[in-house]
């Protein structure tokens, strides 16, 4: 009964996280902290931590994808020596574990983070060092989290290979895999063929993002030309998707009333079928994709007709700072605007839990071990 499944309750239950950025959930409080101790200038001059949240949360609420990324400026900046990135990636750890958030793969692109003379290795052993610390913190205040990290490679820049590379050779010191980030429209994912060639050479597994600002051709390209594990976001799936006389992208809250009153009506074009029938985890980020224009809000947000068309579908928070969000805040507003129960709730948890780039007996002991028995446990309660 979604009528008890309160905010408190979700906050409680267990959460798996597949995509988020480091660079897009640094607290503001560190932002503003560690921007005085630099000397970066921030775009609000008020001192306030609340003002300084309410400028990215602002700014990003734009409409464009580009426009969202820029905000990303303010974070990078304060991430460029060994000692911040090891702060803010503890500091990570830690806000994921108090969202309750039980498992979570934590993606940066190194790249961004040369500006003060580390070298790439240099980044992501502060970050691995970092993560290991506020899994350890977290641990020890009862709330264990296990975090991996995806090393971004920027879809405008030309350094995918090495750090394709870098994933590979971190591959057993918690780099789970390789992503690909940044501005879609223009930068096809098969501009990074070496990379995505170099990972397969080497049984790594890698997620692009694809079909957020840009379409079909994007999935069908990360897919078929490149062979991704996972689309980051994914949503634009639904432009293959046709409803009455045009597709799913016309009219997602019919499209989502449908998926529940006649399925059948929701005719399902070759790519959009190949994503399904092949079980491709889609990373979908609801409050992100409301704020770039992808989606025009949670209630017609079309993570609810792939939901119930039994996609792949796994929730996630995208960039927790900028899109003023947590996993609890996503799930709290499914449930609360777009009709979610406890039922999906575990079911994305546990989608999301296999599509981990985890080792198998890890993932499964999670499930088995964590998630199930807290999703039966909480269904307990709901029963009179
Ligand atoms: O939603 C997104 N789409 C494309 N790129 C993104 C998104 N969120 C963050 N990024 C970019 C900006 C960050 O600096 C970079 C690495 O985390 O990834
Ligand atoms: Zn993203």
């Amino acid at each position: 009964m979604s009528a008890s499944l309160t905010r408190e309750v979700i906050h409680g239950l267990p959460k798996v996280l597949l995509h988020d950025h480091l660079d897009g959930g640094v607290r503001p409080a560190t932002v503003l902290e560690l921007a005085a101790e630099i000397g970066h200038e921030l775009p609000v001059t008020d001192g306030t931590v609340e003002g300084l949240a309410e400028w990215f949360r602002a700014s990003a609420d734009s409409g464009s994808l580009v426009r969202y990324l820029e905000t990303f400026e303010h974070t990078v900046a304060v991430m460029q020596t060994r000692e911040h990135l090891f702060r803010v990636a503890k500091e990570c750890v830690l806000d994921l574990a108090a969202d309750g958030v039980v498992y979570a793969e934590s993606r940066y692109a190194p790249e961004q983070h040369l500006e003060r003379g580390l070298t790439l290795e240099e980044v992501v052993e502060a970050v691995n060092a970092g993560l290991r610390a506020g899994e350890a913190e977290a641990a020890a205040a009862g709330r264990p989290v296990v975090v991996r990290s995806l090393l971004t490679a920027m879809r405008h820049a030309a350094r995918s290979l090495e750090i394709a590379e870098l994933a590979v050779r971190y591959r057993d010191e918690g780099v789970a895999g390789f992503d690909i980030a940044g501005a879609e429209a223009g930068f096809p994912p098969s501009r990074h063929l070496a990379a995505f060639e170099h990972l397969k050479a080497h049984n790594a597994h890698f997620t692009i993002h694809a079909g957020e600002a840009f379409g079909l051709p994007s999935i069908w390209e990360a897919l078929q030309v490149c062979g991704a594990d996972r689309l980051g976001h994914g949503v634009r799936v639904v432009d293959d998707i046709a409803l009455g006389e045009g597709t799913v992208t016309d009219d997602p809250e019919a499209a989502n009333r449908a998926a529940v009153e006649d399925p059948s009506s929701l005719r399902l074009g070759r790519l959009a079928a190949y994503v399904r029938d092949t079980r491709v985890p889609l990373e979908m980020c609801p409050h992100s994709n409301v704020q770039t224009g992808a989606a025009p809000s949670i209630a017609a947000h079309p993570i609810t007709a792939l939901a119930r068309l039994r996609y792949r579908v796994t929730l996630n928070t995208d960039n927790r700072l900028m899109s003023d969000t947590s996993m609890t805040k996503e799930m709290t507003a499914l449930v609360e605007q777009a009709g979610w129960g406890l039922d999906d709730l575990r079911w994305v948890t546990t989608n999301a839990m296999k599509s981990a780039f985890l080792p198998f007996d890890e993932r499964l002991e999670l499930i088995e071990g964590t998630i199930k028995p807290a999703y039966a446990r909480a269904a307990e309660g709901f029963h009179p």
